[in-house]
């Protein structure tokens, strides 16, 4: 079941078109890959998605309901889950308030899951640390684990692969695939990492200055050379 359908997206930053007609879908209990090399609008989109920039035109629709006039906070409180280039995490904030963060548009005694360090252990370890004093890699997993602590229906991630030691990106694709294949929520990854994504992808997309170039199921990537297509 299709859980994000956007349509005919235009964005603009000033006088430059960003986003030129672009339209896609994500699917419950599948990883959509989107690739394509630096600046042609990949996280213009995902911040698009999430209402962090204005669109000029087109619609989004999450779950049967338009969003594309509603705020950041009301996508989130829908179910969509962002985790944002570069982590953003609350440094001077301890892993477990970076968690509760997270849940902050939930009622004030929602637990944080249990589940969350399963998936990632070292967050239980490192609970009463500050996020700051983490390693690139063990930010990345309280990102995501932020990120799916109110249960999102959604979720986005823009390059979590980026500047990550190899065993951790391999955890994070283990993660990745695990919750999709539970089939009760749609992931949208950008990524640049072009092994990563191809052994992720369900469907895939290639974008190239706003606009598709390519996209079909992951399983025809090999055969159709998208790793040319975003080889830099
Ligand atoms: N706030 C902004 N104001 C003006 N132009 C912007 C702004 N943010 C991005 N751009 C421009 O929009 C274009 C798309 O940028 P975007 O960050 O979406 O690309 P990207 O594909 O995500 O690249 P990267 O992988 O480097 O993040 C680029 O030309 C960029 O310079």
């Amino acid at each position: 079941m299709s859980i994000l359908s956007v349509k005919n997206v235009n964005q603009y930053y000033g006088g430059s078109h960003i986003l030129r007609d672009v339209s896609l879908e994500a699917q419950l209990g599948k990883v959509t890959v989107l690739l394509g090399r630096n600046g042609v609008g990949k996280t213009t989109l995902l911040k698009s998605l999430m209402g962090l920039v204005p669109i000029k035109t087109g619609s989004i629709a999450f779950d049967g309901k338009p969003i594309e006039r509603t705020t950041p906070y009301e996508r989130a409180r829908a179910g969509i889950g962002f985790v944002p280039q570069g982590r953003e995490i609350f440094a001077r904030l301890t892993v477990e308030e970076n968690l509760r963060m997270g849940l902050a548009y939930k009622s004030g005694s929602t637990p944080i899951p249990a589940e969350l360090f399963e998936l990632f252990p070292v967050l239980k370890q490192m609970l009463h640390r500050r996020g700051g004093d983490l390693s690139g890699g063990q930010q990345q997993q309280l990102a995501i684990a932020r990120a799916l602590a109110p249960k999102p229906k959604l979720l986005i991630l823009d390059e979590p692969t980026e500047g990550i030691q190899p065993s951790i990106i391999k955890d994070i694709g283990r993660v990745i695939r695990m919750l999709a294949d539970r089939g009760d929520m749609a992931i949208l990854l950008v990524e640049q990492y072009y092994d990563f994504a191809e052994e992720l992808a369900d469907e895939y997309l290639v974008m190239e200055r706003g606009v598709f170039i390519a996209r079909g199921p992951g399983s025809e990537m090999q055969e159709k050379g998208i790793r040319q297509l975003v080889a830099i």
